[in-house]
C-alpha cells in the first residue's frame, strides 16, 4: 500500500502468504515505491542508506521496489546459499549493463554458453603451478614496493602512493605477462577507472538513468565514453606488446606443431593468443578478457592491501603476533607459495580484512526468467542483490561484527562456520576465480612490508566514511606512518 506508480511485478510467497512474513518490505519515502529513496545520493549516502535498511530490517533480507523492477536484497548467510548453489541464477544484475561499455562481456559479465566456455579456457590460466610462476614477480614487485618506500616521507604515507602501483604491476606481469615499463599510461588508467566508476554509480542511483536514451542525453554519456576510451588505449598496449612478443617466439607455430598446448598451462593472455590461433576467440575476445581481469585483478587487491595496513596500524598486538609469525622466515627472495601458504595468522588477518572491509561490497543477480527462490516466486527480470559486506557483518555467526578480531579465523574457531557466512570472493560457479591469486599477492606485500617496518596509524577507522560502488572505498585517503625495524 505504499505504492501507485512503481509499477513492478511483485515478488509473491510459494506459500501464498503475505510476502511480509517472509521477508522486509522497506517502505518508499513516497508514494511511488523506492523510486526515489536512492535519487542522487553520493557513494557515501549510499553506504549509509544500505546499512540502514539492514539496520531497519532486522538482519532479515528485504525488498525494495523500483519503476519497473521489484530487487530482493540478501543479506544473511542462510538466504544466500540456495542462490549459490543454483545453476539457474547467474545471469548478472542490470546494474553489470553499465560496465558493458567499459569491460565488454568478458568473464565477469557473460553468461551461459560464452561464459561456460570462457571459465573452461581460463580456469587453468590460474592453477597452481601457474601460481607458483607467480609467485616470483609478486615478491619482485613486493621488493620495488619496499624501494619506493625508501623515498617517501615516512611521518605521513598516503597508502595511495604505492599500493596502486604495486597492484596494477603484478596483475599485468602475471596474467598478462606484459611488463609496465615502457609502457606509457598507467597513472591515467588509473585514475580513468575511478572515474568509469564514479559515473556508473551515480547512473545507478537514478532508476531514469537506467534507459540508454536518458542517460545519452542528459546523463554523464560524454564524459564516461571518454574514460572508458582511456582504459581501452591502455589495455590495447599491453595486448599489442604481447602479441608481438608471442608472434617473435613463434610460439603459434611450435604449439601448432607440437599439438601439445591442451596439456601445458600458460598464463592468461597467453591461453587467449593460443585460442585466438585456434579460432576459439577473437581480437575483440581478447580485449574484453584482459579489460576485465585488469580491473578485477587490480583495484580489488589494492583495496584490500590498504584496509589490511589501516588495520595492522591500528592494532599494534595483531601486528606483532604478525611479525612473530614472519620474523624467522628463510629469505625473503626464497619465499614459496607453500611457505606463504603456511602463514595462518597473516592469513587470519588479511581475512578479517576481507571481512570487514569487502573490496567488492555487492553483487547483482537477475531473474531471465520466473523463478522460485527461499520460497519466494520471483517475476521475471526481478534483481536480486547480495550485500555482502551485511553477510559478513551478521553478528549471528560473526559476534561484535565490527571489532577487527582476526582470531575468528583461526581454524579452532572456524569448524562450525556457516558456509556461506564468509563470502568476500563470492561462492558457487561464479565464484572469483583469482582469490588465490589475491591471497598470495597480499600476503607477499604484507610480509615484505612488515619484515622491514613498523605501520604506525595516521589515519583512524573513526576518520573515515565508506562509499559503497563497484568497489568499496573511502571518502578520505589512508595515510598511514612507518618505522623501520632495526634488525
Ligand atoms: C581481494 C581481492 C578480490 C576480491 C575481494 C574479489 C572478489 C570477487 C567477487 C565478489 C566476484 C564475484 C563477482 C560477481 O558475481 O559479480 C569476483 C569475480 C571475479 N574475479 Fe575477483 N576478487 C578479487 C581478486 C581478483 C583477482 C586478483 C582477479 C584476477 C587476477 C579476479 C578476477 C575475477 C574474475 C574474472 C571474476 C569473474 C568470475 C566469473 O564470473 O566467472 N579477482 N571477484
Amino acid at each position: 500500500h505504499y505504492f501507485i506508480l512503481a509499477l513492478c511485478k511483485r515478488i509473491k510467497c510459494v506459500d501464498g502468504k503475505p510476502l511480509e512474513e517472509k521477508v522486509c518490505i522497506i517502505p518508499g519515502k513516497t508514494i511511488f515505491g523506492n523510486n526515489f529513496d536512492v535519487l542522487n545520493v553520493t557513494p557515501g549516502k549510499l553506504f549509509e542508506l544500505t546499512r540502514g535498511w539492514a539496520k531497519f530490517s532486522r538482519g532479515r533480507s528485504y525488498v525494495l521496489h523500483f519503476l519497473s523492477t521489484s530487487i530482493y536484497n540478501i543479506i544473511n548467510a542462510e538466504d544466500i546459499e540456495e542462490l549459490f548453489q543454483s545453476q539457474t541464477l547467474t545471469t548478472k544484475g542490470i546494474m553489470y549493463d553499465f560496465l558493458q561499455p567499459f569491460l565488454g562481456n568478458g568473464l565477469l559479465m557473460s553468461h551461459e554458453e560464452k561464459w561456460h566456455l570462457r571459465r573452461r579456457i581460463l580456469t587453468p590460466a590460474f592453477h597452481f603451478n601457474i601460481l607458483q610462476t607467480f609467485n616470483e614477480i609478486f615478491k619482485e614487485e613486493s621488493l620495488k614496493l619496499l624501494e619506493k618506500l625508501n623515498y617517501l616521507q615516512h611521518d605521513r604515507i598516503n597508502v595511495n602512493d604505492f599500493i596502486n602501483e604495486f597492484s596494477l604491476n603484478n596483475v599485468c606481469e602475471t596474467a598478462l605477462g606484459v611488463k609496465l615499463t615502457g609502457i606509457a599510461g598507467d597513472i591515467e588508467y588509473r585514475a580513468a577507472i575511478h572515474n568509469v566508476e564514479a559515473i556508473i554509480v551515480e547512473r545507478a542511483c537514478n532508476p531514469l538513468m537506467y534507459y540508454e536514451t536518458i542517460f545519452y542525453l542528459f546523463g554523464q554519456y560524454k564524459k564516461s565514453k571518454h574514460y572508458v576510451e582511456i582504459t581501452h588505449n591502455f589495455s590495447d598496449k599491453i595486448i599489442n606488446k604481447k602479441r608481438r612478443e608471442f608472434l617473435q617466439n613463434g610460439n603459434r607455430c611450435n604449439i601448432d606443431k607440437e599439438n601439445s598446448y591442451a596439456k601445458t598451462r600458460y598464463a592468461l593472455l597467453d591461453t587467449l593468443l593460443i585460442h585466438e590461433a585456434q579460432g576459439l576467440i577473437d581480437h575483440q575476445g581478447i580485449c574484453e578478457e584482459v579489460d576485465t581481469f585488469m580491473f578485477e585483478g587490480y583495484d580489488t587487491t589494492s583495496t584490500c592491501l590498504k584496509f589490511a595496513l589501516l588495520n595492522l596500524a591500528q592494532y599494534p598486538d595483531i601486528q606483532k603476533r604478525c611479525y612473530q609469525e614472519i620474523e624467522n622466515l628463510t629469505a625473503f627472495e626464497n619465499l614459496t607459495v607453500f611457505d606463504f601458504n603456511k602463514l595462518e595468522y597473516l592469513g587470519c588477518v588479511i581475512k578479517e580484512t576481507l571481512r570487514m572491509y569487502p573490496p567488492v561490497p555487492f553483487i547483482g543477480r537477475q531473474c531471465i526468467k520466473e523463478t522460485v527462490l527461499n520460497g519466494l516466486i520471483l517475476p521475471r527480470n526481478a534483481q536480486v542483490n547480495i550485500h555482502i559486506i551485511d553477510i559478513m557483518r551478521d553478528p549471528k555467526h560473526f559476534p561484535e561484527p565490527s571489532v577487527f578480531k582476526p582470531d575468528r579465523f583461526l581454524a579452532e574457531n572456524t569448524r562450525n562456520m556457516h558456509p556461506f557466512a564468509f563470502v568476500p570472493f563470492s561462492a558457487g560457479s561464479r565464484n572469483c576465480i583469482g582469490q588465490k591469486f589475491a591471497m598470495l599477492e597480499i600476503k607477499a606485500a604484507l610480509v615484505a612490508i612488515l619484515r622491514n617496518y613498523r605501520v604506525l596509524p595516521v589515519t583512524h577507522t573513526k576518520d573515515l566514511s565508506l562509499e559503497y560502488g563497484i568497489i568499496l572505498r573511502t571518502k578520505q585517503n589512508i595515510f598511514i606512518k612507518l618505522k623501520p625495524r632495526v634488525i
